[in-house]
């Protein structure tokens, strides 16, 4: 592991690291919040996946998480949200397809299925990686994002259920699959065939049976990408007549920004806290 840097912040570690991915198929860079509770023992991990054109440093530098961090013993892990590297097939001019745009899917398709695996990434090789490296409680993990990675963060948790107790997100895009600013996405990483999708798509995945305790979802309602990519009403509308409880808060006057995700992160930490005690 290289580190990249290391700061003390509210008594812990707020520390960007590098390794080697074999799913990435190259170095992939990650930031850590290590609270100072984690001295005496080990902490619970909660995942925070970011959104289009982010890295990990985005919600490090701007999503204002780590006194709360602290204060609730949390380790935070932030993981970049594409492969990177030369190597790596882009789109340049398009900030919704390739590099910063993994979608958190394993890609099937030519030529973005040699390091498009971040599914893989994030659900195997770097939680296998943290639990070797800090001092992490592996049985207590919970997941969250913002956007993109709201998206990532609930159908990682519908096809988990039983690794994460908790899951929120900031403005996710609930059903991929059909929000114009990711069928592009999917087309090219997955192929035509609309039933390969439904495995990376939170609405579908809970109409074909997944299923996860409770979710919480922040929603600005003056956010620009509101209707044509988020629409939470479609994931209210897929949980009816299931199990599955959700606390839809939708925010007058809040935009996508991450102002806006500052604003509620004290909630989103407290909410997994209080699942992950
Ligand atoms: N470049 C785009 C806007 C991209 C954008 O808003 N990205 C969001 C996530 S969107 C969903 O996944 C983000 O988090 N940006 C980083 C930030 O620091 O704000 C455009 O020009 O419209």
């Amino acid at each position: 592991m290289k580190v990249l840097s290391q700061n003390t912040a509210f008594g812990g570690m707020q520390g960007v690291f590098a390794h080697d991915s074999e799913a990435c198929g190259g170095e992939m860079t990650f930031a850590v919040y290590v609270p100072p509770q984690a001295i005496a023992e080990p902490c619970p991990v909660v995942w925070y996946l970011s959104g289009l054109t982010c890295t990990h440093a985005n919600v490090m530098e701007k999503g204002e998480y780590r006194r709360m961090a602290s204060e609730l013993g949390l380790i935070i892990v932030c993981p970049d949200t594409s492969p990177r590297g030369k190597d790596v097939p882009d789109e340049l001019t398009n900030w919704q397809m390739g590099k910063g745009a993994g979608f958190y899917l394993d890609a099937t398709q030519m030529p973005w299925s040699d390091h498009y695996q971040m599914h893989t990434y994030i659900t195997e090789e770097l939680p296998a990686f943290i639990a070797q490296h800090f001092r992490v409680d592996m049985s207590r993990q919970g997941i969250f994002g913002h956007s993109m990675g709201g998206h990532g963060a609930m159908t990682i948790a519908l096809k988990h259920p039983d690794r994460f107790r908790s899951c929120s997100a900031f403005a996710p895009i609930v059903e991929p699959s059909t929000a114009d600013w990711s069928i592009g996405a999917f087309e090219k990483y997955l192929g035509e065939d609309k039933a390969a999708w439904r495995q990376y798509d939170a609405c579908a995945l809970v109409k074909d049976g997944a299923r996860f305790p409770e979710f919480l979802i922040d929603q600005g309602k003056t956010d620009n990408f509101l209707d044509g990519g988020l629409r939470p009403w479609l994931f209210e509308e897929a949980i009816k007549g299931t199990d599955i409880g959700l606390t839809l808060r939708l925010h007058e006057r809040y935009d996508h920004s991450y102002y806006f995700i500052s604003t509620f992160m004290d909630d989103h930490l407290k909410w997994h806290a209080e699942r992950l005690a």
